[in-house]
């Protein structure tokens, strides 16, 4: 059976739920078979590896190892969920530096070990500014680096077929952009069900303005309602998309949903967001979202707690002021 690609693949993270998810949808899509697994977490990674193997699948070469810089040797793509998920007691802060500190090291790993890869696909949250960090450290360029952001408008279609009880497919473009969760901006201007445009059934008979506003707080709570039914924060679905990503990146079918990509529009300078974008060979392409205006509006709010968010990684000292970011990464403008 063919492959996409024989490009080195690079998974960081893979011990864990969504590293370990990751693996097994790159191997069963069959995207390449050359990939190597890294966490720090050695005796774990040696699970995930053990577990693939006893899947049976033929003609892999999957190497395991606990040193980045073998992992890095070589690597034509990088995906990485290895950072920490919120657990209880922990503030939104602890995660935040914690895992930029830990996105920092990724940068420079990648710039040390790896500069030659093509495209790098990061998870680990608050990915916004995981990626953006990652970016400035790497010292690659801004089309080569984004990140998982595709979760709010998967469960937007998924809470919009379930309130119209119609199936998925029956409900097209449902479009995020911003930030995730609680300032995800929603562009309902874009999206359909069964053929009619969602804006003009909201405030209807049909879609009453207030079921749309618990509908939109069920997508913010998506991830919340996860870890409720199940124990755990969420692994298969951002595990799926994240390599339907780099599948695109390789050249395969196309990613239907927006990234989280470098934005040097207008407007919307110096961070990272979900925008509408493009994944393929060339990396990741950005485009200001088409909308009505107060579709931009929540998407400039969306954008400035971002950039409360950054700046909060500045004050910390994880990195430099904006003004010093292209003596880090000259690719930075
Ligand atoms: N972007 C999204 O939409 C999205 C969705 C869900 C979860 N996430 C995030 O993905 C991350 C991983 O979630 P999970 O459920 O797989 O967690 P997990 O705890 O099961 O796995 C994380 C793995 O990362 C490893 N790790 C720790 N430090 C590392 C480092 N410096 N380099 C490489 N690996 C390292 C750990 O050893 C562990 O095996 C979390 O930050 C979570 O919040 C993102």
């Amino acid at each position: 059976m063919k492959f996409l690609t024989s490009e080195k693949l690079v998974i960081c993270g893979a011990a864990g739920m969504i590293g370990s998810n990751m693996l097994q949808t790159a191997m069963m899509l069959r995207l390449t078979p050359n990939i190597v697994l890294y966490d720090p977490y050695i005796k774990g990674l040696e699970g995930t590896y053990e577990e693939m193997l006893h899947c049976g699948f033929d003609g892999f070469n999957l190497q395991y190892t606990d040193d980045i810089s073998v992992a890095f040797r070589d690597a034509d793509y990088i995906v990485s969920s290895g950072g920490a998920a919120r657990k209880a007691g922990m503030t939104r802060e602890d995660l935040l530096k914690g895992n930029a500190e830990i996105a920092a090291k990724l940068g420079r790993d990648i710039r040390n070990y790896a500069p030659d890869v093509k495209h790098v696909v990061v998870v680990f949250n608050p990915a916004d500014i995981t990626g953006l960090v990652t970016l400035l450290y790497s010292g690659l360029q801004p089309h080569q680096v984004s990140t998982l952001a595709a979760l709010d408008s998967t469960r937007l279609r998924s809470e919009l077929a379930k309130y119209f009880k119609l199936p998925l497919d029956k409900v097209k473009n449902t479009n995020t952009y911003g930030g995730h969760g609680e300032q995800m901006a929603v562009f309902s201007s874009s999206t359909t069900i069964d053929n009619l445009p969602l804006n003009k059934i909201i405030g209807t008979d049909v879609f009453p303005e207030e079921d749309w506003h618990a509908l939109q707080q069920r997508v913010i709570q998506g991830g919340k309602n996860i870890i409720e039914l199940r124990g755990r924060s969420s692994f298969q679905s951002p595990a799926y998309l994240s390599i339907k990503m780099m599948e695109a990146i390789m050249g395969g079918e196309a990613f239907p949903w927006p990234v989280g990509a470098y934005s040097n529009i207008l407007g919307y300078q110096n961070i990272m967001m979900a925008m509408d974008t493009q994944l393929s060979k060339e990396g990741v392409k950005v485009h200001l979202p088409k909308g009505i205006s107060n579709e931009l509006e929540v998407l400039k709010r969306s954008y400035k707690h971002l950039c409360s968010l950054r700046d909060e990684v500045i004050n910390m000292g994880i990195i430099p002021p904006i003004n010093q970011w292209s003596e880090l990464n000259p690719h930075i403008l």
